[in-house]
């Protein structure tokens, strides 16, 4: 039999699951998207690209995160019985003081894990709950936790740190960043294909439902606008990115919301969701003409562009940027709002390759391309590593 490895990577609307040969050949994808919501769908991909077939499934099959990890699971029943599943690598979003190298799964790591859940409440209870689904589903086979915050963990200590007593950040009270395998693929894929721009200054936009951006020097990772938990930086399809702490203090003080009420507040309700009082769905934003819905979209490209100028000034100037993500990958307007008016950082779009999504849509000094990521192969990648495969 085929020996191969399974990834799974749960972000807060999706699910991704992917199959790889020892060598790491792409054998087979399958991609949940919009869980929790009434268009949610699957789609599997074979190891040339092209679709495969599905049966009919009812909406409830995506309705939870648990649910859409069962019924994509059952979809690659088939691949199970044909191949061996000799290991399996999981993104894990949030990996604390404690855990940055990718590493064997054991019952002590899983609690462990389990305590930074707070901070990464639409991440890290569902990473644990794929964990032990593919406990039950492959019982023996290694299962391997990669880390979206270990990308970070080299960052400068200004960029490491927030102002508060000195304690705290010895507590781990620390910018962690996340989104660190899709940097760490996009940084790869640099380093393979575009060795100039990745020994320059690049900035990094990782835009899904979750979204951050990440300056790279010399292809190392500087800065995050990600921080602490999932929360801070750009606004995001549910949560609300960067917020005056003066605001949560509001929150308790004149509004008497607890810490449970604010937590939901601010990952579940905030974000494009609530700006727009519509969706949190980039594509329904574009879709609708409520001028809400545009104003959410004109907000997230402003908080990206400033995010820009700040990482230029971090980086000591720009070289180039990258799109990825869901958004960053597919919204040539989103691409366009936040690139306009930046001739003076020498940056403008060709409007034709922007509306095709092509590789370079740069037209001035600035490099401007979009690369698909791939934070499946990086799983995958751990995982053969860390088990010497
Ligand atoms: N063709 C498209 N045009 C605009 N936005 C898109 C398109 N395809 C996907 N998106 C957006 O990408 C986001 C999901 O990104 P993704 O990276 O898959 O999410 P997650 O953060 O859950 O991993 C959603 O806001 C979705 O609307
Ligand atoms: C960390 C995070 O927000 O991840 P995702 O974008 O996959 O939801
Ligand atoms: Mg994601």
């Amino acid at each position: 039999m085929t020996r191969a490895i399974l990834t799974v990577n749960s972000g807060s609307s999706s699910l991704k699951l992917g199959l790889f040969s020892e060598n790491l050949d792409m054998l087979a994808m399958g991609h949940v998207d919009r869980i929790g919501r009434r268009e949610a769908a699957m789609k599997l991909t074979g190891a040339d690209g092209a679709s495969l077939p599905l049966s009919e499934t009812a909406p409830e099959a995506f309705a939870t995160n648990a649910a859409a990890l069962e019924t994509a699971l059952d979809a690659f029943r088939a691949d199970f019985d044909a191949l061996e599943i000799v290991a399996v690598g999981h993104r894990i979003v949030h990996g604390g003081l404690k855990h940055a190298a990718p590493e064997k799964v054991t019952a002590a790591l899983i609690k462990d894990l389990a305590r930074l859940a707070p901070y990464a409440p639409l991440h890290q209870p569902h990473n644990l709950a794929g964990i032990r689904a593919a406990i039950d589903a492959f019982p023996g086979v290694p299962q391997i936790a990669c880390y979206d915050t270990a990308f970070h963990r080299g960052h400068p200590f200004v960029s490491d740190v927030y102002a508060l007593p000195r304690a705290y950040y010895e507590k781990g009270v620390r910018r962690y960043g996340f989104h660190g395998l899709s940097y760490d693929y996009i940084e790869s894929e640099l380093a393979r294909s575009e060795p100039d721009l990745h020994a320059g200054r690049v900035v990094v936009a990782h835009l899904g439902s979750g979204a951050s951006m990440c300056a790279l020097k010399g292809g190392k990772s500087i800065a995050s606008s990600l921080g602490f938990s999932a929360l801070d930086g750009l606004p995001m399809g549910t949560r609300s990115g960067e917020l005056d702490p003066g605001v949560v203090l509001y929150l308790m003080d004149q509004e008497g919301m607890g810490a449970a009420e604010i937590s939901d507040l601010l990952y579940k309700k905030s974000g494009l969701l609530g700006l727009s009082g519509i969706s949190n769905d980039m594509r329904t934003l574009e879709d609708s003409d409520d001028p809400h819905a545009a104003q959410a979209i004109a907000y997230f490209a402003f908080r990206i562009k400033r995010e820009i100028g700040a990482m230029a000034a971090a980086l000591g100037g720009l070289d180039g940027i990258v799109f990825c993500g869901g958004i960053g990958e597919n919204s040539a307007r989103l691409r366009a709002e936040v690139c306009a008016d930046m001739g003076w950082l020498g940056i403008d779009l060709d409007a034709e390759a922007n509306a095709q999504s092509a590789r370079d849509i740069g037209a001035d000094r600035v490099r401007v391309m979009v690369i698909p990521t791939n934070e499946e192969i990086i799983i995958a990648r751990a995982a053969r590593k860390v088990l010497s495969l």
